[in-house]
């Protein structure tokens, strides 16, 4: 028999869906179900896949311990009143090709998607992971016209957890102990902040010199590229897929980790009308606030850099959404 006064507060379980149940999306579906994050829709356009997938995942639950509902689809309608929406559907790179190699075929996937899923879902908050990041975001931005507070992209964290396990390597010391802070476009123009990284409040300048430092921030650029080169098939995605879910999880849990994420700029650094990697608070609102780091003048300079390929990049996925 069905309860009759149900309380919606008691009751409601998040939903998560996430568009694109490839490497990146199925890792991640399986992080929120088995952190008891949320219940999960893993939708995909290849018939089969997503139900495939979900159905795994719901033979697991008995060994992981959680009973979140995982379903797969084709169909956007079964992802409806979502809370928060991933979109990592698109294509992955290959050795020899860049991030922006990308945004032909990806634009369009990515416009499709966010307009479908925010059709069902109007409140959601939208994570975009699908390359190139910063592009994609405002394209997905443009496309469902959400406010700044309940869109985003994923790229910060993951960088940062490179800078941050590069160090910890360097040093012998724990992860754990590491802070790191990367800003910027999620590209080779990206700024890991090395005065904002620290091994438990020592700022790394103190305990490593300056071409040890310039080594493992161009391995963080590089970071991306790395895997790709050692895969040959595709790029990362276990890091990938954690970063995403930390977003998540501070998102759903109300959290305000103070995380980089690509957010819309409206004068912040002196930037506007664009997508770029800085520092964020993320609640159940979405981003609470973004947060204005004193950066020196060199730092600001590479920050506005990287700002100016993405504009650049924005403006030809335009013009090519444009012209189909
Ligand atoms: N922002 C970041 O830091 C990162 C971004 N990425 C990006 O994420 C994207 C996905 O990467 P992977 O999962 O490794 O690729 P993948 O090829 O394993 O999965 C992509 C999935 O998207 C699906 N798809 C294609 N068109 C679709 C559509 N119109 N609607 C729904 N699903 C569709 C495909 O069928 C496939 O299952 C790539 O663009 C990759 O570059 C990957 C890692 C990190
Ligand atoms: O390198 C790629 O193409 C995938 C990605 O964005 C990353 O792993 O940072």
């Amino acid at each position: 028999m069905m309860p009759t006064d149900v309380n919606p507060l008691v009751c409601h379980s998040p939903r998560v869906t996430v568009i694109g149940a490839g490497k990146v999306g199925s890792t991640l579906a399986q992080r929120i179900a088995e952190k008891n994050l949320a219940d999960v829709v893993l939708l995909d356009v290849v018939q089969g896949m997503p139900q495939g997938l979900a159905l795994d995942l719901l033979e697991a639950k008995g060994i992981s311990l959680h009973d979140r509902r995982i379903s797969g689809t084709t169909d956007y309608a079964d992802t409806a009143n979502s809370d928060v929406v991933v979109i990592t559907a698109g294509i992955p790179r290959k050795p020899g090709m860049s991030r922006d190699d990308l945004m032909k075929t990806n634009a369009k996937i990515v416009v499709e998607a966010a307009k479908k899923a925010i059709a069902q879902s109007p409140q959601a908050i939208l994570i975009v992971v699908t390359n190139p990041l910063d592009v994609m975001t405002y394209l997905a931005w443009q496309a469902t016209d959400l406010p700044r507070d309940r869109i985003m992209g994923m790229a910060g964290v993951l960088d940062s957890a490179r800078f941050q396990a590069f160090i910890a390597m360097e040093l012998g010391v724990s992860v754990m102990d590491v802070q790191t802070m990367v800003l910027g476009s999620h590209g080779d123009l990206m700024v890991p902040v090395a005065r904002y990284a620290t091994v438990a409040g020592v700022p790394i300048t103190e305990l490593m010199d300056a071409q040890a430092i310039d080594r493992l921030v161009a391995r963080t650029r590089n970071g991306g590229a790395e895997i790709v080169e050692l895969m040959q098939t595709g790029s990362a995605y276990f890091a990938p897929a954690a970063s995403t879910c930390l977003m998540v999880e501070s998102i759903l849990l109300n959290q305000s980790r103070l995380l980089p994420v690509a957010a819309y700029l409206q004068g912040e650094y002196g930037l506007e009308d664009i997508f770029i990697g800085v520092p964020c608070s993320l609640s159940c609102g979405g981003i609470g606030k973004v947060w204005e780091l004193k950066l020196t003048d060199t730092e600001l300079a590479a920050l506005h850099t990287s700002a100016a390929a993405v504009r650049q990049n924005v403006n030809r996925a335009k013009e090519m959404l444009e012209s189909n």
